[in-house]
């Protein structure tokens, strides 16, 4: 075996095959079931194991030279929900004003968040320093540090579907206006506001696509073969 000439003891590797069809029919299921969640959340708590199995899958996500650089913080408080929702209704006022005339009505018709309504909102931070001055993979590309808490929210995305639990992804903040309230110090970046709770319904395809808002790209012309631009 290929792994055992690199000198580390054999009780470290295990078989790598192919996962049994069903296996794979799982997990091709979540990724393409998975949605954003704005508005649908049901009020029950989520149970602590099933926090824990989802921060969990969020802490084995790679991240770079293994630094897992984030922090989630956790926030059920109604009080704070009620004051990160003026920032975001603030800003979501701001968001509006950008887009032009019948888009920006159309804009004002979406549903945005979840905050208020979700029992459960995670903050997700990226600890810059986490690793120390130079970290492998780091040395080059300074945002890979950002990168691999995006990595983090990804699996906890997948892991909550997996679980019935349903997360939307609020961004319409200015990050230094939830940096207060939050209690984040200044050399940490927020990276995703989520809004997390039980779900019994979800759209079959994006809200924004079911909306006409957007449209899922066909996938054949983003891909190049050798060099930028050339088409497959
Ligand atoms: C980085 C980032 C930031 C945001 C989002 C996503 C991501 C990745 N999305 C959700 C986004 O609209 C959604 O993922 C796409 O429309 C695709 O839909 P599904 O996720 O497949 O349901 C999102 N949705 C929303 O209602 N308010 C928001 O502020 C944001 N912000």
């Amino acid at each position: 075996m290929a792994l055992a000439d690199k000198g580390v003891p054999e009780a470290e590797f295990a078989p790598a095959g192919a996962f049994s069809p069903q296996e794979r029919e799982a997990v091709y299921r979540t990724i393409y079931a998975r949605r954003d969640v704005r508005d649908e959340f049901l009020p029950e708590p989520l149970p602590d194991s099933t926090l824990e199995r989802i921060l969990q899958a969020a802490h084995h996500a790679p991240s770079v030279g293994l630094s897992q650089p984030w922090n989630f913080i956790l926030i059920r408080d109604p009080a704070m929900k009620a004051a990160v929702h003026d920032v975001f209704t603030r800003c979501n006022g701001e968001a509006a004003q950008m887009f032009a005339d019948e888009r920006s009505a159309s804009y004002r018709g979406l549903k945005l968040e979840g905050i208020l309504k979700a029992p459960l909102n995670i903050c997700v931070t990226c600890d810059r320093a986490r690793g120390g001055p130079v970290v492998l993979g780091r040395t080059h590309q300074r945002d890979t540090d950002l990168y691999s808490t995006v990595c983090a929210i990804q699996n906890l995305w997948l892991a909550a579907r997996a679980e019935g639990i349903g997360v939307g992804w609020v961004s319409i903040f200015e990050q230094e206006d939830l940096r207060p309230l939050l209690g984040i110090p200044p050399e940490i970046v927020i990276v995703a506001y989520l809004c997390v709770g039980f779900v019994d319904q979800l759209f079959t395809r994006p809200e924004l696509e079911a909306r006409q808002w957007a449209e899922r790209l066909p996938l054949e012309p983003l891909i190049y073969e050798e060099r930028w631009g050339d088409r497959r």
